[in-house]
C-alpha cells in the first residue's frame, strides 16, 4: 500500500507532471534520465501507446523517479501498469471501475474531473486529489478557483493546453498540487530522442514554477 500523502508530496514538490505519450519503449530510460537531469522528480507514462507497460518498466528501474501510468480508462490497463511498476495511476475521466481497482491493489488514483458532479464521485470514493482535464478548454484557472470555493479540500493537477505562458496562473492558485503537461516532452522531442531538449525544457519549466 502507497502511501499516498507521501507521493503527493513529491509531486508537489516540482509542481510539474510531465504527461508522456511515447511510441517505442526503447526510449524510455534515456528519457529518464533526461527528466532527472533536468531536476524532475515524477513522471506520467499514457497508455496512449502500446509501449506503456514496457517503458513504464524501465523507468520505474531508477529508484529516483517516482512513475505513474495515465490515460487508464479500463480496469485491465490498472493490472497490466501496477505490474510494470506505475506507483500511481491517471485518467483523463473518472471511472469507478478503475477507481475501485486501484483501491483495491492500494495503488493512489487521480481520475480526471471536468464538472462539480466527478468532484462529488471523486469525494464519494474517498478521493480528494484530482486530474483537472482538459483545464484551459474548460475554463483554466479561474473554473478551478471557482470549483475551489465549494470544494474547498480539493486538490486540482490541471492538464490540458498548460505551458510557461500560463503555468504561473494555476501555480498560484493554493488547490493546485501540479500542473501536468506534455510542452517539455513534446512528440517531436521524443521521436527525435533530443534529450537536451528535454532537459532543458525541464529545468526552464521547474525554475519557473519555483517562482509562484
Ligand atoms: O496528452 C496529454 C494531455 O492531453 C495534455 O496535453 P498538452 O499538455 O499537450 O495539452
Ligand atoms: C489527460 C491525462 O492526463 C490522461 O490521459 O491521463
Amino acid at each position: 500500500m502507497t502511501d499516498v500523502r507521501h507521493l503527493e508530496q513529491t509531486i508537489e514538490a516540482g509542481r510539474i507532471l510531465p504527461v508522456v505519450v511515447l511510441p517505442d519503449a526503447a526510449a524510455a530510460d534515456g528519457l529518464a534520465g533526461a527528466l532527472l537531469a533536468g531536476g524532475l522528480r515524477s513522471v506520467e507514462v499514457t497508455f496512449r501507446t502500446d509501449a506503456a507497460p514496457d517503458a513504464i518498466r524501465a523507468m520505474a528501474r531508477r529508484d529516483e523517479l517516482l512513475v505513474g501510468a495515465g490515460t487508464v480508462t479500463r480496469v485491465e490497463q490498472v493490472d497490466q501498469a501496477v505490474a510494470a511498476g506505475a506507483r500511481f495511476v491517471v485518467s483523463p475521466g473518472f471511472s469507478v471501475r478503475v477507481v475501485e481497482r486501484c483501491q483495491a491493489l492500494g495503488v493512489p488514483v487521480f481520475p480526471g474531473v471536468a464538472t462539480g458532479t466527478e468532484i462529488q464521485m471523486a469525494l464519494d470514493a474517498g478521493l480528494t486529489t484530482v486530474k483537472f482535464f482538459p483545464a484551459e478548454q474548460l475554463g483554466g484557472a479561474p473554473m478551478i478557483k471557482a470549483l475551489s470555493a465549494p470544494y474547498a479540500n480539493v486538490r486540482f493537477i490541471p492538464t490540458g493546453g498548460v505551458t510557461t505562458r500560463n503555468l504561473a496562473d494555476y501555480l498560484g492558485l493554493k488547490s493546485v498540487l501540479a500542473v501536468g503537461g506534455t510542452w517539455m516532452v513534446a512528440p517531436d522531442l521524443l521521436a527525435a530522442e533530443d534529450w537536451a531538449e528535454v532537459t532543458a525544457r525541464t529545468a526552464a519549466a521547474l525554475k519557473e514554477a519555483a517562482t509562484c
